[in-house]
């Protein structure tokens, strides 16, 4: 009778993490998030937020964010389908559970795009499967810049952003990465650089030890 041989284990499997990108408004989170997970090849599916706040012109309910009314926001939350959640700049934010959930079970990695105190609550969660990376502008007045020729929000909409901002900036030193983002390729390098390098690393790669074994169990004949 044949044997049927065991199929080797393979060296790539591993398991699935949560890439958080985080920086003051305008600093340019939203545009590297949402051009790594547009970038095909590096498969990362991108968490949409539930918020209270107003959609921008420019947003589409359901691309960019679930645009939600205060009580179905509170009912989000009373019913535990938040994984996250936090007011900032007077709105409130959340990422809905469940849809993370099924993406890390099948063993997809995802990107979310959240403030610090998001950030806090899913590394309590998720811990080793939380890669943070905090994005800094070149300089304060770029940032103003930024927000001025987004040209999304009113004036006092922006003011309110840029004095959030000197709180928020503070917070890269709770972050494994920091980027400043002053060229927006170079940037983007960079955030390549770091998944790539997080994919590899020792403790995520479930499939090694099975891979390794398989290898040594070659008879020395073959070798
Ligand atoms: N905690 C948390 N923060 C979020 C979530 N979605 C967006 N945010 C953050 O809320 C802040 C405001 O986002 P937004 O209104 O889109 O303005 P922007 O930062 O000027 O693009 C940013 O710091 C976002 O990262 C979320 O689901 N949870
Ligand atoms: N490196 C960069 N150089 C110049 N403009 C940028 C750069 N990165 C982002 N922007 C622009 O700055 C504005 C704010 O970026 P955005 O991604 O919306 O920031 P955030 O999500 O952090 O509020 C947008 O108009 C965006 O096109």
């Amino acid at each position: 009778m044949k044997q049927k041989t065991a199929p080797t284990p393979s060296p790539i499997e591993r398991r699935g993490l949560v890439l958080i990108l985080s920086s003051p408004s305008g600093a340019g989170k939203t545009t590297l998030t949402r051009n790594i997970a547009n970038a095909g090849g590096w498969r990362l599916e991108l968490s949409i937020s539930v918020t209270t706040r107003e959609r921008r012109p420019s947003e589409i309910d359901g691309r960019h964010y679930h645009f939600i009314d205060r009580e179905a926001f509170e009912g989000l939350r009373a019913r535990d389908d938040l994984l996250e959640w936090a007011e900032v700049h007077g709105n409130f934010y959340g990422t809905p559970r469940r849809a993370v959930e099924k993406t890390l079970a099948e063993g997809r990695d995802m990107i979310f795009d959240i403030d610090y105190q998001g950030t806090r609550q899913v590394r309590e969660r998720l811990q080793d499967d939380v890669v943070t990376v905090f994005i800094l502008p070149p300089s304060f007045s770029e940032l103003r810049h930024r927000l001025e020729r987004r040209a999304e929000d009113s004036p006092a909409t922006i003011e309110k952003r840029l004095a959030n901002a000197r709180n928020e900036m503070q917070r890269w030193v709770e972050y494994d990465y920091v980027i400043v983002n002053d060229d927006l390729d170079e940037s983007f390098r960079a955030l390549e650089s770091i998944l790539a390098a997080e994919r590899l690393k020792r403790v995520r790669r479930t499939g090694l030890a099975g891979f390794v074994d398989s290898m040594l169990a070659e008879p020395a004949s073959l070798v």
